[in-house]
């Protein structure tokens, strides 16, 4: 109740809030590791976080009111429309991350507005509009490991950062001046770009005449900036006088505000559309561009109007969109994904992504139904999955899911995900044939057989976005150079595998960068190294016992594909092989110990290297 009664304190203070209407004191913020309420983030049955992101909230943010929240660690309000000063969180001595990007906070952040945060890991403010100097707390921060200050007017020295954790920072696009510290020059350079006079490693040194030449070379580039400008202003100034021309445009494309905070997906477009006077000539027009793309020839087809009319339930609001439930025709249930970061592709290379999403077909793979495209906007349609997410299983309430998986499901689940990727695999080898793989999108039809869902969008994506926000059970070279590979999924599969087997959130997930004390693997790791395997199954997996060897052969492929070393990583050849061959009952190693089990230590790593038979 407490905790509740802080959230609500918190809301109030808040305005355009509606995104949080399903905030209901009736209901505890979190089942355990589940959050009923959007935007909570929960641990163990505790408010970890709030992760409020890209809902247009602004107003007041009230960090006294967070302040009796005991395990409170994390706070994202990135992608919102706050306006202000920097808010005073060093009352949340405890805070491990922040995340105020994409916002438009002003102003200067005082020296010690960071003073005393000892916990503090991750601070994100890019983009927004602060200026001064770059606080001097934040150079004391002792385990600061990412700091995001670009695309904001801070000006004068970079203060002198020491932090040994300290694994990435990006100061580009300011207004900084001097020699770059000792510490960040290591750095990638392009940390650096944008600003007004950065010299020392990694970029020119202070004394290079190369500098010279790069300052040259910036009044270059601001010469052709105006230039491109001004042919830029004309363009815009053709498009609107042609858009004055276009008075009959359909409505969808002219009222876009398809209303999130409703429980209908956009009745304001709809009673909009039954007042609106259209001639016939542009009314064809605009039933051609207000229509669904269809994928699938093997379903009841519905129009957009039936979809947008119909009463939705709202699912859950991801990393990248929201979800909604909602009924058409003979009450067919479907899912509604509304994208919000897809703007940058075009209309052409987006209808060809999803024409080569809707030609996937395997029984592991939930197939896309129908897709509609908008500039600002994208809809994806899928049927509803009954079964839910193998998130809500592993992590929701188990009394209600049902006691917990047991094994055979488990291991039943893990193959099906191994041969949907697989397929994927195959049918796609030139893209990163997943690219978002973790539990919430992985669902379960009615015979518990998993339907991966939300892959291979990453090319529609907007790739700042991307970055930011994709590849939830992140690798530590993806956390390092922002690049997918195909053994980023692979690290993916394999942190999921131990998430099934554990039973155990993936930490990890709540932070934007790598942190390998938050790593399951890590854990795993540790406690195969301390001699506790047995410690480390979820207690609550049922007709495990004569299944101890395949348990543990699975734990080691789950390891393997976590292996730091890219190289020395599994692919997805060798993976669903190892994982085809698992059977029941077919080992008689013990898991309560070491005995009998294949682990060898690696050198005098901190890491355990598996022997698993390539
Ligand atoms: N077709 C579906 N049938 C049933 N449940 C679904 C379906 N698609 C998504 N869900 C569930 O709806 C919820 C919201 O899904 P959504 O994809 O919006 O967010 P997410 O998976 O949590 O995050 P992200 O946006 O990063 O993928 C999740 O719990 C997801 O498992």
């Amino acid at each position: 109740a407490t905790d509740s009664a802080a959230l609500f304190k918190f809301k109030e203070a808040l305005q355009n809030n509606s995104a949080l209407d399903n905030w209901n004191s009736s209901v505890n913020p979190c089942d355990w590791n589940r959050p009923n309420w959007v935007g909570i983030l929960c641990l163990n049955g505790t408010i970890w976080g709030l992760k409020l992101e890209g809902m247009g909230l602004t107003g007041i943010i009230d960090i006294d009111s967070l302040v009796p929240l005991s395990h409170f660690r994390t706070l994202s309000l990135m992608n919102n429309q706050f306006v202000g000063p920097f808010p005073h969180i060093n009352k949340l001595g405890k805070l491990k991350a922040l995340y105020l990007s994409n916002n438009r906070f002003s102003g200067q952040i005082p020296d010690d507005a960071f003073q005393g945060m000892g916990s503090l890991k991750r601070v994100f403010l890019a983009n927004n509009e602060f200026s001064g100097n770059i606080p001097l707390s934040l150079s004391t921060l002792p385990r600061l490991m990412e700091l995001r200050l670009e695309g904001n007017q801070f000006q004068g020295r970079i203060p002198d950062f020491r932090q040994k954790n300290l694994k990435t920072v990006n100061l580009a696009s300011n207004f900084l001046v001097g020699p770059i510290p000792e510490a960040l020059s290591k750095m990638n350079p392009d940390s650096f770009s944008g600003n007004k006079d950065l010299c020392g490693p990694p970029l020119y040194s202070c004394n290079s005449p190369l500098r010279a030449l790069n300052k040259k070379g910036n009044t270059l580039k601001i010469i052709i900036g105006v230039i491109l400008l001004l042919i830029i202003l004309a363009a815009i100034a053709v498009a609107l006088a042609m858009f004055h021309r276009k008075r009959h445009r359909p409505e969808l494309e002219r009222n876009p505000s398809l209303s999130m905070n409703s429980n209908k997906i956009a009745p304001s477009y709809v009673a909009d559309q039954q007042q609106c006077q259209v001639p016939a000539e542009s009314s064809a027009q605009s039933r051609r561009s207000d229509k669904l793309s269809f994928v699938r020839d093997d379903i009841e087809k519905f129009d957009l109007n039936e979809l947008l009319r119909a009463s939705a339930e709202v699912l859950g609001s991801g990393t990248f969109g929201s979800s909604y439930k909602a009924a058409v025709g003979s009450g067919q249930a479907l899912v509604v994904k509304r994208y919000r970061h897809m703007n940058n592709v075009g209309r052409e290379e987006f209808h060809e992504h999803m024409r080569r999403l809707g030609r996937l077909k395997h029984p592991n793979l939930l197939r896309l139904t129908a897709y509609y495209y908008r500039r600002e906007e994208k809809l994806l349609v899928y049927e509803f999955v009954e079964n839910g997410s193998l998130a809500s299983h592993i992590h929701g309430n188990r009394s209600l899911e049902g006691q917990g998986l047991d094994w055979q499901t488990r291991l039943r689940i893990i193959k099906g995900v191994a041969k949907g990727l697989a397929y994927l695999y195959s049918e796609l080898p030139i893209l990163v044939p997943h690219g978002h793989l973790k539990s919430s999108n992985v669902l379960l039809d009615p015979s518990m057989e998993p339907l991966l869902t939300d892959y291979t969008l990453r090319p529609v994506i907007n790739p700042q976005q991307a970055h930011n926000l994709m590849i939830a059970y992140k690798s530590p070279e993806y956390a390092q150079n922002g690049r997918t590979s195909k053994k980023t999924d692979i690290w993916s599969f394999g942190i999921l595998i131990l998430e099934i087997l554990t039973g155990k959130f993936p930490e990890n997930y709540l932070t934007q960068g790598y942190d390998s004390s938050a790593d399951i693997a890590s854990w795993v790791n540790k406690m195969v190294k301390e001699k506790r395997t047995s410690e480390v199954f979820d207690k609550d997996m049922k007709g495990a016992k004569d299944s101890k060897g395949e348990m543990i052969n699975l734990l080691k492929i789950g390891l393997s594909c976590c292996e730091e070393d890219v190289e020395s990583r599994l692919d997805i050849k060798e993976v669903v092989e190892k994982i085809e061959q698992l059977r029941e009952g077919d080992s008689d190693e013990d898991y309560t110990g070491n005995e009998g089990i294949n682990f060898s230590v690696r050198g005098n790593e901190d890491r355990f290297s598996y022997t698993v038979d390539r």
